[in-house]
This record gives C-alpha cells, sequence and structure tokens, in this order.
C-alpha cells in the first residue's frame, strides 16, 4: 500500500461539520461531492500528503445513517491507496480477507474503491483506492 489516501469521518450534518473542522484546521475544504452509489455527501480537506474525508448520509440507507445510529459520529473508516487496486484486492482475498465487493466502484475524488469487512479487520473498516 502506497499511502493514507484519506481517514473518514462520519458526520450528522456537512454544513456544521465543514465550519467546525476548517476552524480545527485553519483551511476551508477544497471540493464537496456527492456520491450518490453510496448515498453520502462528501467534503474533503488537504492535510499535508493526505485528506480528511467528511461524509453525511444523503438516505437511511446510507452505511453512514447506520453508522451514526449505532456509534454516533466519528472516524469511519481509513482508506489506503494501492497501485492495482484488482490485484491487491485478490491478494488480500486470498490472505483471508473479507472483501466487500467483487469488483472495485467508483468514489469520490476520482477513485476507483472497495472496501474490507470490518470484523475481519479487527474492528476497521478499510478502503482500498487507486486514482483513475
Ligand atoms: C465515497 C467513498 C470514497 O471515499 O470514495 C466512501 O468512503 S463511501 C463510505 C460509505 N460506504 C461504505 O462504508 C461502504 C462499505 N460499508 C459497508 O458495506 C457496510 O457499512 C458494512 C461495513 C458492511 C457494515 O454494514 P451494516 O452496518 O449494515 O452491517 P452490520 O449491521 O451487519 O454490521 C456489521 C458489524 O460491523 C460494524 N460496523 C459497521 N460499520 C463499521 C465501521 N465503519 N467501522 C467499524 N465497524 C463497523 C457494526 O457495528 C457491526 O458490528 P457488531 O456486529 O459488533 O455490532
Ligand atoms: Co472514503
Amino acid at each position: 500500500m502506497l499511502k493514507v489516501e484519506h481517514i473518514g469521518i462520519a458526520v450528522k450534518s456537512l454544513n456544521n461539520s465543514n465550519k467546525l473542522f476548517a476552524s480545527l484546521f485553519g483551511a476551508d475544504h477544497y471540493k464537496i461531492e456527492e456520491v450518490v452509489s453510496e448515498h453520502v455527501n462528501t467534503s474533503f480537506f488537504k492535510i499535508g500528503d493526505t485528506k480528511i474525508e467528511l461524509l453525511e448520509a444523503t438516505d437511511e440507507s446510507s452505511a453512514i445513517a447506520k453508522f451514526i445510529e449505532k456509534k454516533g459520529e466519528g472516524i469511519h473508516h481509513i482508506a489506503f491507496e494501492v497501485e492495482n487496486i484488482e490485484k491487491e484486492m485478490e491478494r488480500l482475498s486470498k490472505e483471508g480477507f473479507v472483501i466487500l465487493n467483487e469488483t472495485p466502484k467508483i468514489g469520490a475524488d476520482n477513485k476507483k474503491v472497495c472496501f474490507l469487512h470490518p470484523k475481519s479487520t479487527n474492528g476497521l473498516l478499510v478502503e482500498l483506492c487507486q486514482e483513475l
């Protein structure tokens, strides 16, 4: 894996949290993007070589809505950049990790992404991503 591409944080209100995190970081988000397939609105902050992704649910079927209902707001996933996502999915599957999607999906910020089930990664939801 190449680096921590972003850390995803589940929030109730993107609008409120954009202000909160902008004052925390001393810098504004650089983009807002809806990912319809994931039922989320996202915003991104650049932090040095990595990013923070804020995620707000767009409806109750969203993974973010379920997460907030169970655990409240907070860190939802860590995304690792990989060179070749299909190869990495095959390697991790052979290692026994549970891959949540058979083929990569299109994520935010121009990426192919996939997720590993937190039950197979000590409770951490892992996202793999590769630049499109
Ligand atoms: C836009 C994109 C991008 O960056 O490009 C994104 O990030 S999209 C980010 C949003 N999309 C996703 O997260 C897609 C991948 N996620 C999923 O498929 C789902 O959220 C699962 C991770 C499978 C969980 O689904 P769901 O809550 O329906 O299943 P479940 O109720 O059976 O939960 C199974 C267990 O996983 C736990 N669990 C759920 N979400 C978790 C999380 N984020 N981190 C750690 N554990 C988590 C639950 O508490 C439960 O534990 P207990 O059994 O102990 O109670
Ligand atoms: Co993400």
